[in-house]
């Protein structure tokens, strides 16, 4: 029998009949592990992963630096408890072939890491991926000393001409597109010659917690790194040169991620725990605790992790998420199950992401009866009584479990490719009904 493809493939999405009541251990977080992967691999010396979020995105990852040379080695830590990577850096290496697959983190991230590579390095994905921005980290790279081959397409696909070093410097760029190009210059800078001086030119700068990981992790691997928070200039940052140290790094739940299984106890009027929830981190998720608080829910950092308790009623919200761009399709779910209008702004970006989530977002709470409207830089949601259909993703791992929190309160949505949830949480069908107790 003919078996239905997997991106046609429709999800009966749950509806929860009662209040949720879970606890609910989340994988690791793809920005955190994607950026331990580089850096370990950039080392003079051997380090150590510990839970690595095993997804598309960083199997994508592991992937390319396998490709360029790096030995990573897939198993348990060294006390024998959970799984651990050994990450062996090496000379890079090109000739070497790249599949970023519609990671941002990779498509952005690698570049820089492939001027060092001792020969050419090509790098292609997704036919998502041609239409994100890269322009930023290309023309970067060339006024920094790289050699990179795009056809004047300021995208992908393209090639990396490594020639074993990188001058580096003091570089402009545009990154109101995404602070991934901030990130990407300053993860690969410890390497270059003399280091880099990122200076952002753009008038807006989204995600800035994502920023903030990028210059803790480079910190706790031994690189020394001026920023606008440390008393610099604003808008820009600086990279020393320097060797970086192998480490033994712990990686925390994706709180992103965590994201539908909060949602849920807010909209069901439930409990759910999530274990190992961090005390202090970067990640944009943690805000989740003031924003889904404000939208009706109350939460307790314990120590069993945060315990976030839903109240039976949900409020909409007016809020900036330029910040936290990546919970906008979580949080526009749960507006359009509210008891009032919510405005969500400063995500104009968002346009370039895994798809064009705020038209997305608009079309698909509409087509089940919605009132949304895009503005310039966000949406304007108005609740309404929603009814089932189907849900399309758009291949936005992000839109699956937005439509998944929908369906916990409406019947008969089905969810369009939630195998599309591999990009960063490949278990999210089974977290989804365990959490339901199904
Ligand atoms: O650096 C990172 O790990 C990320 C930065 C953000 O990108 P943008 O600044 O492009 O939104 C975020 O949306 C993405 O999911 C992950
Ligand atoms: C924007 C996202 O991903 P990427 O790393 O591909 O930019 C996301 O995960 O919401």
């Amino acid at each position: 029998m003919a078996r239905t493809p997997a991106h046609t493939a429709l999800w009966p999405a749950p509806h929860a009949s009662g209040a949720v009541d879970a606890t609910v251990h989340v994988p690791g977080s793809k920005s955190v592990t994607n950026r331990a992967l580089l850096l370990a691999a950039l080392a003079s010396e051997p380090g150590w992963l510990r839970r690595p979020l095993r997804s598309r995105d960083t199997l994508l990852m592991a992937g390319a630096l396998r490709a360029m040379g790096v030995e990573i080695e897939e198993g348990v830590g060294p006390d024998g408890t959970g799984e651990a990577w050994r990450v062996l850096p090496t000379g890079l290496r090109g000739p070497a072939t790249v599949d970023v697959g519609n990671a941002g983190t990779v498509m952005r991230f690698l570049p820089p890491v492939a001027t060092l590579a001792d020969g050419p390095v090509r790098f292609d994905g997704d036919p998502r991926s041609y239409e994100r921005p890269l322009n930023g980290v290309i023309d970067a790279l060339r006024h920094l000393g790289a050699r990179i081959d795009d056809e004047d397409r300021g995208a992908l696909p393209m090639t990396v001409h490594g020639g074993g070093a990188l001058e580096g410097g003091t570089v402009e760029v545009d990154a109101s597109s995404s602070s991934q190009f901030v990130s990407a210059l300053l993860l690969s800078a410890p390497r270059f010659n003399q280091g880099v001086e990122v200076r952002h030119t753009g008038s807006t700068l989204p995600s800035l917690p994502h920023i903030r990981m990028t210059v803790d992790m480079l910190r706790a691997v031994g690189a020394q790194v001026d920023t606008p928070e440390s008393g610099g200039e604003p808008n820009v940052w600086r990279v020393t040169p320097g060797a970086l140290l192998g480490r033994d790094l712990t990686v925390e739940p994706d709180l992103s991620n965590a994201q539908p299984f909060l949602a849920a106890a807010l909209v069901t009027g439930g409990k759910v725990v999530i274990p190992d929830w961090p005390a202090r981190t970067t990640q944009p998720g943690d805000r989740l605790r003031e924003i889904f608080t404000e939208m009706g829910g109350s939460c307790e950092l314990t120590e069993f992790g945060l315990v976030f308790t839903g109240s039976g009623s949900v409020h909409g919200i007016d809020v900036d998420l330029g910040e936290v761009g990546e919970l906008t399709p979580g949080i526009a779910a749960v507006a359009a199950l509210a008891d009032s209008p919510s405005t969500l702004r400063g995500v104009a970006h968002l346009r370039l992401h895994e798809t064009d989530r705020l038209a997305a977002l608009t079309k698909e709470i509409n087509e089940l009866g919605g009132d949304v409207t895009e503005t310039a830089d966000g949406l304007h949601i108005r609740p309404r009584r929603l009814h089932g259909g189907v849900f399309h993703t758009y291949e936005d791992h992000r839109m699956a479990t937005a439509g998944a929190i929908i369906g916990l309160a409406v019947e008969g949505v089905q969810i369009e490719n939630v195998a599309t949830t591999a990009k960063t949480l490949p278990d999210f069908p089974e977290l989804w009904t365990g959490m339901l107790g199904a």
